[in-house]
């Protein structure tokens, strides 16, 4: 049995909570210690690096070394920590938001059999080196891939196609929770239509703490590193040059997930270059920034419908929400259909730390990750049969 002092020093004892982010265009890495940030780090990873490592898992190395670098300068030691969390898609969807546990399935299917290619995914490879060989655990938290759609929004005109939901459910959860928080009241007795401005743009119908329906990267507007919807008649004749050049179809996604957007129009993801161009008098940059803007704002007038215009607020956040000429252009589009409220950047790693903070306090539970990628049904078929992905 434990001695009172042990349990004492236990139960009292800060909690150290260590969080990584790999982002699109960033890798974040933080200190906790209980809900206490005690240092973070945001490194960018520019377009330029990028085209250098073009796959994701070309990347771990990079960005492993940079959150190594960041305990080395902070003088921390992963042994010491109760808990890495981890920021988390390109899995199989999950039913349910919060907490999963990282193991053996999901690092091979990151690895072998990713859903998509994103440097989130290197989040938890990362997490997973830092504590090999302790006993440490390592967690996601409100990854991308969580189902909680209505079944409506997702079928689609080719019956064999599935459109599952994927959103950056960590930020805009967490930005919904604060807004929710500043007029007393919770989240979940809003609707809110909440749109991430950041490497990737997507948009959430958040209806009482459910994402029920959704725009992703891919199916509105276009974001610094992403191509946003092309009408299928446009993308079936690209993709047929695409291929009859003799370019993959890895090397598909990865371009209309990485290097289309203001990456293919201007050279850069960084909407700060772009803005300087604009201030500069450069009439192209200021059209291809509005015309993104107009498809958010188009996003979020069809997301308006999902229930019959009842919005409560809509919210803007992520890095671009610190751009007043682009919070301004999409303000003038859709305030009609509920006040706007801007919360620039992110709070993913407080969330990521809230997170594990309730699982070390048994508030909350961590899920079994179990879900197999399609068409596998073990881990030694997923290594030995790796998909065109990874
Ligand atoms: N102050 C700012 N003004 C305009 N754009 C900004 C600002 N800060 C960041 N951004 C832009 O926000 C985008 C990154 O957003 P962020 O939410 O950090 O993305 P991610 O998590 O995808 O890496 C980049 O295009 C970046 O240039
Ligand atoms: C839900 C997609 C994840 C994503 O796009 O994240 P980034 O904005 O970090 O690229």
């Amino acid at each position: 049995m434990k001695s009172l002092r042990v349990f004492r020093r236990e139960v009292l004892a800060l909690k150290k909570i260590f969080a990584i982010n790999c982002g699109s265009t960033s890798t974040k890495v933080a200190y906790f210690e209980d809900d206490k940030m005690i240092s973070k780090v945001s490194l960018d990873v520019t377009a330029e690096q990028l085209r250098k490592m073009p796959k994701v898992l070309d990347q771990k190395e990079y960005r492993t070394n940079q959150v190594k670098e960041f305990l080395k300068e902070n003088k921390l030691d992963p042994a010491q920590f109760d808990i890495i969390v981890c920021r988390a898609g390109t899995i199989p969807h999950v039913p349910y938001d919060g907490a999963y546990e990282v193991n053996d399935l999901m690092i091979a299917t990151v690895t072998y059999a990713p859903e998509a290619q994103h440097a989130s995914t290197l989040s938890c490879l990362i997490g997973k080196e830092l504590v090999k060989g302790l006993d440490i655990p390592v967690i996601i938290y409100d990854p991308t891939c969580v189902d909680s759609a209505d079944e409506i929004a997702k079928i689609t005109g080719i019956p064999e196609i599935i459109n599952m939901p994927l959103a950056h459910l960590l930020n805009t959860k967490a930005a919904g929770t604060e807004y929710a928080k500043s007029i007393g009241k919770d989240y979940k007795d809003l609707n809110l239509i909440i749109v991430q401005l950041g490497g990737g743009i997507t948009l959430g119908f958040h209806d009482h703490g459910r994402i029920s329906d959704w725009v992703y990267d891919d199916e509105g507007p276009m974001s610094p590193q992403r191509a946003g919807a092309i009408p299928t008649r446009y993308m079936a004749n690209f993709c047929y040059d695409w291929f009859k050049s003799g370019k993959t179809l890895q090397e598909l996604r990865m371009y209309l997930c990485g290097q289309s957007g203001l990456v293919a129009y201007f050279g850069t993801q960084d909407v700060r270059e772009v803005e300087k161009m604009i201030n500069q008098g450069n009439k192209k940059a200021e059209l291809i920034l509005k015309a993104m803007a107009y498809g958010v704002a188009k996003s979020i007038g069809q997301l308006s419908v999902v229930r019959g215009g009842k919005v409560d607020q809509i919210i803007l956040t992520g890095g671009m929400a610190y751009s007043e000429r682009i919070t301004n252009w999409i303000k003038e589009k859709v305030s009609f259909i509920a006040p706007v409220t801007i919360i620039p950047g992110e709070r993913e790693m407080e969330a990521l730390a809230a997170g594990a903070l309730r699982v070390l306090n048994k508030e909350e539970e961590i899920h079994p990750y179990n879900v197999y990628p399609k068409g596998y049904s073990s881990i030694e078929e997923i290594i030995n049969n790796p998909n065109y992905l990874a």
